[in-house]
């Protein structure tokens, strides 16, 4: 369990630093005026010093005290006296430019000690070895006292020759400290600037014991799954995924596995231990989100040194493609942690995850999921910087000056901001710290900072600040993640990173619907196309059909043709609102299906379909097949919202309410969140909300019912409150390159045509009669009325009883004749009516659009026609969309051309005629 935060420090930086929470610098004094005078009096005097020494021992140019600053310069360093002016200089120099001395400094200090003590030796060998005795004179003419102290004790023991040796080791000992690398690190770097692989990823390099490591991982992963598939065997259709209890929509896993490069080569026996206990890492790593020192941090002996300048450069590893890339630039102190690896079998895990799910192709092969490879790998996670510990020390200043006794006790940096902790003194009330917020502001120049009293979970108030360094979240890490991993249900979507550097994905089938918004620029549609690329990257089309819907015509015209789609990209707004009917009716379809069937979920329906255990209604011809979930995107709601609010809302509404089980659900994304677009009834049917950086206050309580959006700093900077959340989670979303999707997308295009199905839009029959009648609707009904009751299609006795023109009369006639209620005219005979008395009520509905047609004799064929359209719209068009899907019409229709055939009647009984779904779908 987690241990309570503490709040005092932890003096040892090891355990601080294996925790989650970057444990910040004990609180440093903000240096006092007086201080800082007698720091900079130092660097001048240190400064002057390095002038006299130069000029007395450069140029010989002195008074009377050239004896006293040449023993000052030759007397410590002998020979390297000249090179006093130049060190003193330089830390005088340095004193006037920092006014903390970092480990970066003392690092540089030592190994330079170090130098200077191994060359004045080996000079003080080379002079004979003067002893003290001599005098002064011979000791300056060779190493100093500094070589004298180190060389004559070293040569009377070892002689002259092994001193030297010991004193060419000190140097280059020396040259390591101060380089902050191992040589094992330099060994790697020269072979990574050669192209090589690194020796700990070659695995030709692995020793007997990794590989023997290795084989018990993966026989324990086996058998681990194996269990886990008896388990899924036993409990099928107990329960069904996205519906078990006390599960979030989203989740996260930490982003760190194991450090990429211990300081010194690790011991196998130690790296067994790391490897073994992979899992037991994470969860220490979870548990130590709460808690500052962890009892096993020292054991497994993760990032436990100082920060060594770490760099992940991850073209080098084998399997990274793209080939050398620039590493990205990190603070020399920065310890970056490892991106996910890009590993072959990995996507073999994935395929088996989901072998229950495999898709077989028209031509017997299977479908393939596109590799990991096609999403490069991001830049490794810095978990401190210098610019983190600045930040601490400013705030620390503020809470000084302004007499707040608060104390920042560390901080979780994450890609794009830093929350730092703020833990306050006893009896300090919150309000303190937040009236400060505009000083913080000023202190730390970044008027996007945000306050959390407290951070969820915690007794501390958070203050987030943006990073000057942001860092970015590549979509192929979030889905390499473990967290992604650990999910196979195939709506996993990866969101990015939260405030605390950890992945986090969230499951749209749990989500269950989501509204994104925010304003230009901010990241929506970067989301978007992570969102359908993760779902092309996990989810074969059996499993994920999606409706996109594009009215800014751009922004996803990349997905055009790929096999999830079930329509064309719908770039109009008119026809988004015909699609969103059509997914009404595809849910109540899938709700007829559920309940004839006896099923609760959609899940729970597919599971009994793949089991066998589904068969058709006795006499249907009906092949059963899994549904897939069906995912609805809409990147304009808004443009939606302009076109037909009501009909958008009501099918929005009855989509949100019921189509959870149906697995069906909608993503609406807005540039404009306003009451106009976003209303009460989409807000309260939507339950997860994704805010992007807002323009104001008022925009991010539309979306969030709260402010925050407003803080947020843009380019995927977000807020995410899953159903039911009260406060939202802070995540950088995750980024992915126009290249990267091209290539997804051509990988899935490659392997199958989409299979559109036509009947989402149709031809808008309703609104071309409106458009054919104009204005006379009235008239029309009128004449439509007097011609059936009288049974008498005469124009002339339209022009009479409805007091029209001849030409008015005559076109009245041509709009029945078209809507097959009288028939073609015969001359100066009237016209026959087609339509009975008993069937007018049905007629003015059908004319108005209402309705369906009457059933009228075909004189002609003699067989009744259940549903007609207007002349001019025959082809390919009709009232009922389900009733002549464009695919069943070809599967079926030459062997029942007829409404009335008799397959198509016993169909008509069977729920799934309604869906007309082929096999595929
Ligand atoms: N997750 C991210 N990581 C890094 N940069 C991002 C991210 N998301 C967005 N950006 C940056 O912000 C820019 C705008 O993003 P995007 O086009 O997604 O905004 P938008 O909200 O969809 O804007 P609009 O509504 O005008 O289409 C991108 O071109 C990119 O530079």
């Amino acid at each position: 369990m987690a241990t309570r935060r503490s709040s005092t420090p932890s003096p040892s930086r090891g355990s601080g630093r294996r925790s989650r929470t970057t444990q910040a610098e004990p609180p440093t004094v903000q240096a006092q005026p007086g201080a800082r005078m007698r720091r900079t009096a130092w660097a001048f005097l240190l400064l002057a010093l390095a002038v006299v020494i130069a000029l007395r021992e450069w140029f010989g140019v002195s008074g009377m005290a050239g004896g006293v600053l040449h023993h000052i310069a030759a007397g410590p360093v002998g020979l390297f006296g000249v090179i006093v002016p130049l060190l003193l200089a330089a830390l005088g120099v340095s004193m006037l430019r920092v006014h903390r001395m970092s480990p970066v400094h003392a690092r540089v200090a030592v190994g330079c000690l170090g130098v200077l003590a191994g060359l004045t030796g080996i000079i003080q060998v080379a002079k004979g070895n003067p002893t003290i005795t001599d005098g002064l004179a011979p000791i300056e003419e060779a190493g100093g006292l500094l070589g004298w102290a180190v060389g004559y004790p070293l040569t009377v023991l070892f002689s002259a020759i092994g001193a030297v040796i010991l004193f060419i080791l000190l140097i280059v000992f020396s040259l390591i400290v101060m380089s902050g690398l191992t040589v094992a690190e330099v060994r790697d770097l020269m072979r990574e600037r050669r192209g090589e692989p690194r020796l700990d990823e070659d695995p030709s390099d692995d020793s007997l014991a990794l590989r023997l490591i290795d084989s018990l991982r993966a026989r324990r992963a086996a058998r681990a799954e194996r269990e886990e598939a008896e388990q899924a065997q036993t409990s099928r259709l107990d329960s069904y995924e996205a519906d078990e209890p006390f599960v979030s929509a989203i989740e996260s896993g930490p982003s760190r596995r194991r450090p990429r490069r211990p300081r010194s080569t690790p011991d196998p026996l130690q790296v067994a231990t790391q490897d073994l206990s992979a899992a037991e890492q994470e969860d220490v790593s979870r548990d130590a989100a709460t808690t500052v020192i962890t009892p096993d941090a020292d054991l497994l002996g993760l990032l436990d040194d100082e920060p060594p300048a770490v760099r992940v450069n991850p073209a080098a590893r084998p399997g990274a493609v793209g080939g050398p890339r620039p590493v990205p630039p990190t603070e020399p102190d920065a310890v970056t942690e490892e991106t996910p690896q890009v590993r072959g079998d990995d996507v073999l895990d994935l395929a088996d995850e989901i072998a229950l799910n495999q898709m077989t192709l028209p031509d017997g092969g299977a479908y393939t999921l596109p590799a990991d490879e096609l999403l490069e790998p991001g830049p490794g996670h810095a978990t401190r910087t210098e610019a983190n510990d600045a930040i601490v020390e400013c705030l620390q200043g503020v809470f000084a000056e302004f007499g707040v006794d608060a104390t920042v006790t560390g901080y979780t940096r994450g890609p794009q901001v830093t929350r730092y902790e703020v833990h306050l003194g006893r009896g300090v009330n919150v309000s303190r710290v937040t009236s400060q917020e505009k000083n913080i502001a000023y202190a730390v120049g970044s008027d996007e900072i945000r306050l959390l009293t407290p951070i969820p979970g915690k007794s501390a108030i958070g203050v987030e600040i943006p990073n000057s360094d942001r860092e970015m979240v590549k979509l192929g890490d979030v889905l390499r993640s473990s967290v992604a991993r650990k999910q196979a249900h195939p709506l996993v979507v990866g969101l990015g990173k939260n405030v605390e550097g950890d992945y986090v994905v969230t499951n749209l089938a749990k989500t269950p619907h989501l509204l994104v918004a925010g304003q230009t620029g901010s990241g929506k549609s970067s989301f978007v196309n992570s969102m359908i690329t993760s779902i092309m990257m996990r989810a074969t089309p059996e499993e994920v059909r999606m409706v996109l819907v594009d009215p800014k015509r751009v922004e996803l015209t990349v997905y055009e043709g790929i096999p999830h789609l079930i329509t064309p990209i719908i770039t109009s707004p008119k026809k988004a609102a015909e699609a969103l009917d059509w997914v009404v009716r595809e849910m109540d379809a899938r709700y007829d299906d559920l309940a004839s069937f006896g099923y609760k979920h959609i899940d729970d329906f597919n599971k009994a379909v793949r089991a066998g255990e589904v068969q058709p209604l006795e006499g249907s011809a009906r092949v059963i097949s899994p549904y897939p979930y069906l995912l609805v995107v809409v990147d304009e709601l808004a443009d939606l919202m302009m076109t037909a609010p009501k009909d958008v809302e009501a099918s929005i509404q009855r989509i949100t309410q019921l189509a959870r089980a149906a697995g069906i659900h909608l993503v609406l994304a807005t540039q404009r969140p306003v009451a106009q677009v976003v209303t009460g009834l989409i807000k309260s049917n939507v339950p997860s909300r994704l805010a992007f950086a807002t323009a104001s206050q008022l925009d991010s309580r539309v979306i969030l019912d709260q402010n925050g959006a407003e803080t947020l700093t843009g380019q995927g900077d977000a807020l995410y409150l899953g159903p039911g959340a009260s406060s939202p989670v802070r995540i950088q979303g995750s980024w992915v390159t126009e290249s990267e999707i091209r290539s997804v997308v051509d990988h899935v295009k490659r392997q199958l045509e989409p299979d559109y199905r036509e009947d989402v839009i149709v031809p808008e029959v309703k609104k071309q009669i409106d458009e054919e009648i104009g204005d006379d609707m009235d008239l029309l009904l009128q004449a439509a009325e007097l011609i059936i009751t009288s049974q008498f299609g005469s124009t002339s006795m339209l022009q009479r009883k409805l007091r029209v023109g001849f030409a008015k009369a005559g076109r009245l006639m041509d709009l029945l004749e078209s809507r097959e209620v009288v028939g073609p005219s015969e001359g100066s005979k009237a016209r026959d009516v087609l339509v009975q008395p008993e069937q007018l009520e049905q007629t003015l509905a059908w004319i108005r659009g209402d309705g369906a047609a009457p059933e009228i004799e075909d004189p002609g064929a003699g067989v009744a026609t259940a549903a007609r359209v207007p002349s001019g719209l025959r082809e390919g068009a009709a009232t009922d969309r389900y009733a002549t899907d464009p695919l069943q019409a070809e599967r079926g229709s030459r062997e029942s051309p007829s409404w009335e055939d008799d397959s198509a009647e016993e169909d008509s009984e069977d729920a799934w005629s309604l869906t007309n779904r082929g096999p595929s779908w």
